[in-house]
């Protein structure tokens, strides 16, 4: 929690502020009881209707400028707590956006949101609370003791059993209700993972038809948020009853002896009406407090969760000093690289050694699980080399900044995301100013021309929720579209072309090559049709190298090679 406090430094004026406000309409709000007192005492008792009006007039004086501060420290506290919680997401959003797909994973997209919107909510709620009650109930807690053992120091001794039983009360019931919070919140996360798991899975709950088990599941997921809710609630509820029967007998013991005293003439009435208005300020005040007590674990545990998030290193880091290309540009190359995900026991890849040269195509197959992704992955640094170096244009990708080792590359994901907006946009997303000339001309290069001039509005169409009103071929065009406008050095496709027909991918891939050039392309492709024109077709097999060479080389030499064409003509003899 205290990690947080950095954030409400931009506001440290505003802070002051609501200090030197809520001191000033507290010790204003402790003159009322006295000055009613003396009303009661000596206007009432001497009849001077003159002193009765005057200090009327004051007290009323008093209540409107305590109203006006207290709506003052009511605007500051949320102002404050609105501000600490929008920094607290960006910087949260921020560190997530730059976080190592390691990481991403470790914590899940789910738990993410819930950190992001939940948790976070949960912080800036306890914090507003916090400032408004922080001076506010220990000053009104310590005056109104003075004020009520001054004027009644034998009075006061029923202070002796209500507050320790208030006290207790409270710590009972917020130890029972405190546990609890950390559960609700992982019940959050749980809901949340159900939640985005079913509304990006329809199709295939549908499909098989998954609906009641999905609703079985959601249900799970939603009772037992549900039930941990319904707990700490029924745990919080004594908490009302519990205040208002000690206030009410605290009360009662006030009037009680007061009146033996009044009746034995130790006391006034004036005095004893000022004393239980003392009385009451002192309770609340202690009631706010233990309020804000059980609030702060709540927020404890959700500031947690947000530090570990924030305190999660990049595992990712730029050099200090960049180095400069040192090979010819689009070179890329894998010295004897290994590599092993976190928490895996065997490696994804192992000894890999290729170089891929600058106009030249270079197509990777292999089974599934093979390693084909991953290898582009490491291209890209989206992780490190256990062993061996990456090395694009002759220098290690370790050695180059994030940023400028992706600006060199035109990468097309094996699932095509897309985002909200239009198609122009979309295509523009590497490149903002790209001309609408540009984005045509690799929307014709990426075989999309067609289908985009077909929509009403073409370029300018807008695209559902990630391309939901378009084809899987169609998003896979698009997004090798995005690739294209930036012109890089080294263009990557990751099984790019499985969503196109036969016709296409030839059509495409021949486009591709002679807008191309001189850039070096990099493909991971299934079909044999797909990569026997490459230059260079590496097959990998359970993470390793099975070979390297043109079509024929392979098919004259390599089995894993030749296995995967005989395949390939079976099944097409089989569909024949
Ligand atoms: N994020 C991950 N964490 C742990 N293991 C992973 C992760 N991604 C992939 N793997 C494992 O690494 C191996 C290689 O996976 P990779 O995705 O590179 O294969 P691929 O050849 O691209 O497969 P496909 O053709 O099915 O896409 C597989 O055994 C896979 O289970």
């Amino acid at each position: 929690m205290l990690a947080m406090l950095k954030y409400i430094k931009p506001y440290s004026r505003s802070v002051v502020l609501i200090v030197i406000l809520t001191l000033i309409s507290t010790l204003l709000e402790l003159l009322l009881p006295t000055l009613m007192a003396n009303v009661v005492d000596i206007g009432i008792v001497n009849a001077d209707i003159p002193y009765i009006v005057n200090t009327g007039g004051i007290m009323v004086g008093i209540s409107l400028l305590a109203v006006v501060f207290t709506i003052a420290v009511i605007y500051l506290s949320a102002k404050v707590s609105l501000g600490f919680g929008k920094m607290v997401r960006r910087d949260l959003f921020v560190h997530v956006e730059n976080f190592s797909l390691e990481s991403f994973n470790k914590i899940g997209p789910a738990s993410l949101i819930t950190r992001t919107t939940n948790d976070i909510k949960q912080i800036q709620d306890v914090l507003n609370m916090t400032l408004r009650v922080m001076t506010r109930a220990p000053l009104m807690l310590v005056g109104g003791i003075i004020l009520a053992v001054t004027r009644e120091a034998t009075l006061s001794l029923i202070f002796f059993v209500t507050l320790p039983l208030l006290v207790l009360g409270i710590f009972l019931i917020a130890r029972n209700a405190i546990p609890l919070f950390t559960t609700l919140q992982q019940r959050t996360d749980r809901l949340n993972l159900v939640i985005r798991e079913s509304l990006t899975g329809v199709r295939v709950i549908r499909a098989f038809n998954r609906v009641e088990a999905e609703k079985k599941r959601f249900d799970d997921a939603n009772e037992a948020f549900r039930d941990t809710g319904i707990k700490v609630n029924k745990i919080l509820s004594a908490l009302f009853p519990f205040m208002m029967i000690i206030m009410n007998f605290t009360n009662v013991a006030i009037i009680w002896f007061g009146a033996l005293r009044i009746d034995q003439g130790a006391m006034q009435v004036g005095n004893m009406m000022a004393f239980l208005q003392y009385a009451m300020m002192i309770l609340i005040s202690l009631i706010m407090l233990s309020l804000t007590f059980v609030m702060i674990p709540r927020a404890q545990a959700s500031a947690k969760r947000v530090n570990e998030v924030l305190q999660l290193q990049a595992m990712i880091t730029d050099p200090d000093v960049e180095v400069k290309d040192r090979g010819k540009k689009g070179l890329v190359e894998f010295r004897d690289v290994t590599f092993r995900y976190s928490g895996a026991e065997k490696p994804a890849v192992k000894n890999i050694s290729f170089l891929c040269k600058p106009g030249e195509t270079t197509a990777i197959v292999g089974g599934t699980g093979a390693g084909k992704s991953t290898l582009i992955q490491l291209i890209l640094r989206f992780y490190d080399p256990e062993s061996g170096v990456v090395l694009v244009n002759g220098v290690d990708t370790k050695q180059l900044t994030q940023k400028s080792l992706r600006q060199k590359i035109g990468y097309v994901p094996q699932k095509a995301d897309l985002f909200n907006g239009t198609i122009a946009e979309n295509i523009r997303f590497g490149k903002p100013e790209a001309t609408d000339e540009e984005v045509l001309e690799v929307l014709q290069i990426a075989q999309a021309i067609d289908f985009v001039n077909e929509k009403e509005e073409g370029i300018n169409s807008l695209l559902q929720q990630s391309g939901t009103n378009l084809s899987g071929g169609q998003k896979q065009r698009l997004s090798i579209a995005r690739a294209l406008l930036r012109k890089p050095e080294i263009y990557i496709f990751d099984d790019s072309f499985s969503a196109l027909d036969y016709q296409t991918d030839a059509k495409l891939r021949k486009a591709l090559k002679e807008y191309i050039q001189d850039g070096t392309m990099i493909y991971v492709g299934q079909r044999i049709s797909t990569v026997q024109d490459a230059d260079q077709i590496i097959v990998l097999d359970q993470g390793k190298i099975a070979g390297i060479g043109t079509h024929e080389e392979l098919v004259r030499e390599n089995t894993v090679y030749q296995e995967i064409v005989e395949s390939q003509l079976f099944e097409e003899g089989g569909r024949r």
